[in-house]
């Protein structure tokens, strides 16, 4: 495995090749088709980033577009060298007449967090003339994509609750680096795809962190007032009042992303004005009846207990890592956390207690 580097190059040669080898991913028999990564279609017009078939940087092979965020691209790609998968994610260099920081706080983060397990695997990082980019371990789709596949679009209680057991585990490493992620979602969570690894949540997407802590692991003096970063339907309430963010803001998207994850959507899913959304995010804080069917919004999920101690956390200090994980025990029974998930079962676990839901509220 290459360590990782900071490289100054300017773009490379390009080179046409056709074979189109998916050597590691066909190999991990267990994984199942259908959250392995898949090329979505790319629009010429939309003018992507790279080419098909282009060799990036001399060395990885374009093999087609697999994500696309606010801010970059990212491309499944064969490593000529070692003959694996990678996935590359590029952004431009210059957005909106400004040179792109996002990129390069994500590259250095990741750098200094390899090692990790939640953490994805770097190859490489650097720049060329016009982009910035990242190569790195090609891991499952998203669990928001993995949720959607659901035929009940809903994912089981033991999948969730281990989900967001891994999650915490995840962030507890990211405060401890001092660092706050400030985009916990769904489209920000991966499993690995190898023999060793498909069983391990990987939080993605470290281009919104911030710096939290001083080196000495005090918490940082508070601004009276921050810029609105983040994703409107998993920030907290605090986030929506552009209230400094604080450890436990990650933790309470996380709540929100189990939230989906399990019930299928959030109440707010439909509302695209934040202050609509914030006020719905404060009537499920304060445990009120949902309007018009005289139900709370934690109703029938075993949710409740780690709801209850989410809300009550104190953004001054950091959160009980271990005493949230406690709360999930409920979801996730004996199942053990390198047990199959739902998308290695045919989802029957998600079904059956979708049908049990169903038809106790009929
Ligand atoms: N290493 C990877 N392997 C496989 N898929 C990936 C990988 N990294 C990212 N993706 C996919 O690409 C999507 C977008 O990635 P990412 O969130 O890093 O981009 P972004 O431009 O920073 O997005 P955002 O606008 O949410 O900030 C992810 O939701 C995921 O589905």
């Amino acid at each position: 495995m290459d360590s990782p580097k900071i490289e100054d190059e300017t773009a490379q040669q390009q080179q046409q090749q056709n074979t189109k080898t998916c050597s590691n991913m066909e190999k991990v028999s267990k994984i199942p088709d259908l959250v392995l990564p898949r090329m979505k279609k790319m629009d010429p017009d939309a003018s992507p980033l790279l080419g098909i078939d282009e060799v990036f940087k001399k060395r990885w092979q374009i093999q087609g577009l697999i994500g696309k965020g606010g801010y970059g691209e990212i491309y499944l790609a064969s490593d000529t060298k070692r003959g694996e998968e990678v996935a590359i994610k590029v952004e431009p260099k210059i957005r909106r007449g400004k040179l792109a920081k996002r990129m390069i706080l994500e590259q250095k983060a990741l750098m200094k967090m390899q090692g990790k397990p939640h953490v994805p695997r770097l190859y490489a990082s650097g720049y060329t003339e016009n982009l910035n980019f990242i190569i790195m371990q090609l891991l499952s789709i998203n669990i928001g994509e993995i949720r959607k596949s659901s035929p009940c679009r809903k994912l089981s209680k033991s999948t969730t609750g281990r989900i967001l057991h891994q999650t915490i585990d995840a962030l507890h490493d990211m405060h401890q680096f001092g660092y706050i992620h400030r985009d916990v979602k769904p489209a920000n969570m991966c499993f690995g795809i190898g023999e060793t690894n498909r069983h391990t949540l990987i939080l993605l997407d470290f281009g919104l962190i911030r710096r939290y802590k001083k080196e000495n692991g005090e918490f940082r003096s508070l601004r009276s007032k921050a810029g609105f970063r983040g994703t409107h339907r998993y920030v907290s309430v605090r986030v929506h009042s552009k209230l400094e963010q604080s450890s436990t803001d990650d933790i309470i998207s996380l709540l929100y992303t189990g939230y989906e994850l399990m019930i299928g959507e959030l109440p707010w899913k439909s509302l695209e004005r934040g202050d609509e959304i914030k006020k719905l995010k404060q009537a499920m804080q304060n445990n009120e009846e949902k309007v018009g069917n005289n139900k709370n919004y934690f109703e029938n999920s075993q949710l409740i207990g780690f709801a209850k101690l989410v809300f009550s956390l104190d953004p001054t200090i950091d959160p009980p890592y271990s005493k949230l994980q406690d709360e999930l025990k409920i979801l996730i029974g004996n199942k053990k956390m390198d047990d199959p998930y739902d998308w290695e079962d045919d989802f029957k676990e998600a079904i059956e207690e979708n049908d049990i839901n169903d038809n106790s509220s009929k």
